[in-house]
This record gives structure tokens, C-alpha cells and sequence, in this order.
């Protein structure tokens, strides 16, 4: 379901040309649970946000479901990332002051879901990710972090993503709460055959996940064996 082809992404840094992608292939299936590890500087963010259409790539294409990103107009690239793309930060990004379902039930008013849908939906959500029902309805900044994040999973959901997009989500979690995260991400990968993409510097969470990648220099590599 994503298919992406000899990517490059250049910077201009004063005299300097940095290439923190380049020439990036990879091949997804639906439902794949899948990682990319690197250290810190490697391109880890610049390649997540150029899968998820935040930014363009010098070079290369990226072809989702057979719809090449790489070439589309900016109207239909909006449209792509509210309905086909959902993102998950490792600082949660909810609005604090909305409850855990307004935060899920925001993107489906930006997708036009119709109103009375909205609240069902977010709250199937909400108990997909396991967050217990008498906080469904509580302030986003008066949840512990590992209820965030599950808020913030629930949300990268709500308009039925085929592709989510995971940038450190485990990052700000201590390891237990980290691992329920991972857990959650792999079953909704198996369960609902949605493609997930999880990009850490953290190597025991890649171990959790179905494939994995190792960014460096620029170029990807399988990881098929410790
Ligand atoms: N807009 C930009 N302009 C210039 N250089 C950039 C820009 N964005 C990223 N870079 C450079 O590209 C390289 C890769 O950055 P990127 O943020 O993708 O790495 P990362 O692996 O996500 O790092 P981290 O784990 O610290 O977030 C870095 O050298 C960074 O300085």
C-alpha cells in the first residue's frame, strides 16, 4: 500500500548540501507493523513528514494505494492528510483544554463526518485504545501521558486512516507505559489492517515491531536479523 521510490531530500545549510534522505526505497503492506531506527539527526523526522505529505521531497515519488503524493495539487494533498494519514507525536499534541473525545471527534468535523456520528465514533475509538470509559469525557491535560498518547492514537484514527504515521510516540513514557503503546499500535496493525509506520531511536521498541528499518547516511536498510 506504500510504495516509495528513490527519495532524496536536500538542505541548503550556508555553504553546505545536507541529504539526510538519500535515495530511500521502501515497500509496505497494508497492515504492516513496521519501524525505522536511526539516532538523532539521521532523517528520521524529515522522512516521516515527507510520507505524510508535511513536506516534499527533492526528488523520488511516494505512491499510496496506487496515487502517486509526490504529484498531487495542494488541495488534494490536504484532503490526503486529513483522510488518509493519521499522525502520532511523541508530545501527544491535544488541545488541553477539550476533553479526550472532543480531541478525537475534532478531525472527523474537519473531515465533515456528520455531527450525530461523532461521538459514537470517538467513543468506539477511545475504547479501542483502551482508555478506561470515566475518562472519555475528562480534560486532555488532567490525563496521566500514557492515556495521552492513547488519546492522541484514538484520534490519529478518526477518519479511518490506511496509513498512521508514529514519530517517537513511546518518547515521553516511561518503559511499561511505552510498551502497553507499542502493544496497542502492533494490534490495531493486525486487527484492523492498518499500516503503521513507527519511527524511533529506540532499538528495543523496534524489536516490537514486524519490520524493521535502520535509517543511516541517508539510506534505509532492512533489518532482518539481530
Ligand atoms: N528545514 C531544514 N533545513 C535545514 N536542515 C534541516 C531541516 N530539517 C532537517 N534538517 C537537517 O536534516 C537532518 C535530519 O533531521 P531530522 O530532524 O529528520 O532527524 P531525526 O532523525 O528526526 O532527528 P531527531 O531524532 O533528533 O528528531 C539534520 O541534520 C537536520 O539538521
Amino acid at each position: 500500500m506504500l510504495v516509495v521510490r528513490n527519495i532524496v531530500k536536500e538542505f541548503r545549510s550556508g555553504e553546505q548540501l545536507l541529504k539526510p534522505v538519500n535515495g530511500i526505497s521502501l515497500s509496505l503492506e497494508q497492515g504492516s507493523f513496521a519501524s525505522i531506527v536511526g539516532r538523532s539527526g539521521s532523517g528520521k523526522s524529515t522522512l516521516l513528514a515527507i510520507l505524510g505529505a508535511l513536506d516534499k521531497a527533492t526528488s523520488g515519488g511516494v505512491v499510496v494505494d496506487n496515487v502517486n503524493i509526490s504529484t498531487l495539487p495542494d488541495d488534494k494533498l490536504t484532503a490526503y492528510r486529513r483522510d488518509d494519514i493519521g499522525f502520532v507525536f511523541q508530545q501527544y499534541n491535544l488541545m488541553p483544554s477539550l476533553t479526550a473525545k472532543e480531541n478525537v471527534m475534532l478531525p472527523m468535523e474537519f473531515a465533515k463526518v456528520p455531527r450525530a456520528e461523532r461521538a459514537a465514533r470517538a467513543a468506539e475509538l477511545l475504547n479501542t485504545v483502551e482508555l478506561p470509559p470515566e475518562v472519555h469525557d475528562r480534560k486532555a491535560n488532567r490525563l496521566s501521558g500514557g492515556m495521552q498518547q492513547r488519546v492522541s492514537i484514538a484520534r490519529a484514527l478518526a477518519n479511518r486512516p490506511r496509513l498512521v504515521l508514529a514519530d517517537e510516540p513511546t518518547g515521553n513514557l516511561d518503559e511499561a507505559t511505552g510498551n502497553l503503546i507499542i502493544e496497542l499500535l502492533g494490534g490495531l496493525a493486525r486487527r484492523q489492517k492498518t499500516t503503521i509506520l513507527v519511527v524511533t531511536h529506540d532499538r528495543s521498541l523496534s524489536e516490537r515491531t514486524d519490520r524493521r528499518f535502520r535509517l543511516a547516511q541517508g539510506k534505509l536498510e532492512e533489518i532482518t536479523r539481530d
